[in-house]
């Protein structure tokens, strides 16, 4: 690793989305006390920079009940915003740990083709590994060759062991033999790809059903966490996927990449405040320690441009 440390990587990462931001809520200076109409342009400020309605109305309304005794300039309001936002990220911000007895903790990983769920897998296995803790993996996504080929190079790179079958094969039947090894292995977590097929929720409902019965029937605690894969730069839509995967799939936590390169990084605020799931990590790249726990008071000033 070079010497740019994860913080920098952050800035670096979130650049687009805090100028974004900043230049959105520049020029609204005041006294010391927020008017309506320079409250109006920060909402709206905070809208366009994707934190959604919810987040912005919260936050305005926490600014206008503030007295702000030196008066505000830019910086002071991009203040104001940050600690605002560290407010709505901390109850959420909760790193995924392995606390499951018996063992394996199994953690299905969902969501739709593309978000970064292969590399997502990777980079988990990789903390979790580490943290010393016993890793395995299983290609519960039988839908496409390439899926299971992927997860393949990455558990190689990785040395750990993977259980997967042929395209095509029954996820469930992955997962059940999967599930086996890792308990007579004395494996810490076992983490499971699984398709990504939004378009077809019934199928993939069904799916998902048969693989909660098949993981029951050897560990009832079991899946003991139900993690979706969101990529940011899907902006509003990662919302609505959070909806739907909700309602198919019982989400436990949330996972967001890609929020290096994309504008759109105040998603990640509007789904804490939207949806109040854990979030476990983010992902800032592609290497493999490019995902990582967050500290909500350091990202919210990432996002709001202050401290660099
Ligand atoms: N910039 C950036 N790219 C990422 C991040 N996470 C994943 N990717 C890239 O996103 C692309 C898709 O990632 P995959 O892990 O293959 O995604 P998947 O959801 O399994 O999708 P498919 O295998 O295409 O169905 C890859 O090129 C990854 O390297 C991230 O945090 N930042």
């Amino acid at each position: 690793m070079t010497a740019e440390t994860w913080t920098d990587r952050l800035f670096g990462g979130f650049r687009k989305t805090s100028e974004r931001l900043t230049g959105n809520l520049s020029g609204i200076v005041s006294k010391t006390r927020l008017d309506d109409e320079q409250l109006d342009r920060i909402e709206d400020a905070l809208i366009l920079s994707d934190l959604g309605p919810r987040a912005a109305a919260r936050i305005r309304e926490r600014l206008a009940a503030e007295r702000f005794e030196r008066g505000l300039d830019d910086m002071a309001i991009r203040e104001a915003v940050a600690s605002e936002i560290a407010a709505i990220l901390r109850p959420v911000a909760k790193p995924l740990e392995i606390v499951a007895f018996p063992r394996p903790q199994v953690i299905l990983v969902i969501g739709v083709n593309g978000s970064g769920k292969t590399t997502t897998i990777a980079k988990l296995a990789h903390l979790f590994q580490e943290q010393d803790y016993g890793v395995m993996l299983a290609a519960g996504d039988t839908f496409r060759a390439a899926a299971i080929g992927q997860l393949k190079v990455w558990a190689d790179r990785l040395g750990i062991p993977i259980v997967s079958g042929a395209e095509g094969g029954d996820p469930a039947g992955i997962v059940f033999d999967a599930v086996k090894l890792a308990t007579e292995r004395g494996i810490d977590t076992l983490i499971v790809d699984t398709a990504g097929r939004l378009q077809n929720k019934r199928e993939l409902m069904d799916e998902l059903a048969k693989v909660r019965r098949v993981l029951g029937r050897l560990n009832p605690a079991a899946p003991h966490d139900v993690v979706l894969v969101l990529d940011a730069t899907n902006g509003q839509n990662a919302l609505q996927q959070i909806e739907t995967f909700k309602e198919v799939a019982g989400v436990t936590g949330l996972i967001m990449t890609k929020l290096d390169g994309t504008a759109r990084g105040g998603v990640l605020v509007a789904a804490a405040e939207q949806y109040g799931l854990p979030i476990h990590a983010i992902g800032v790249g592609e290497k493999i320690d490019d995902l990582r726990p967050f500290d909500p008071d350091v990202v919210a000033k990432v996002i709001a441009g202050v401290g660099r």
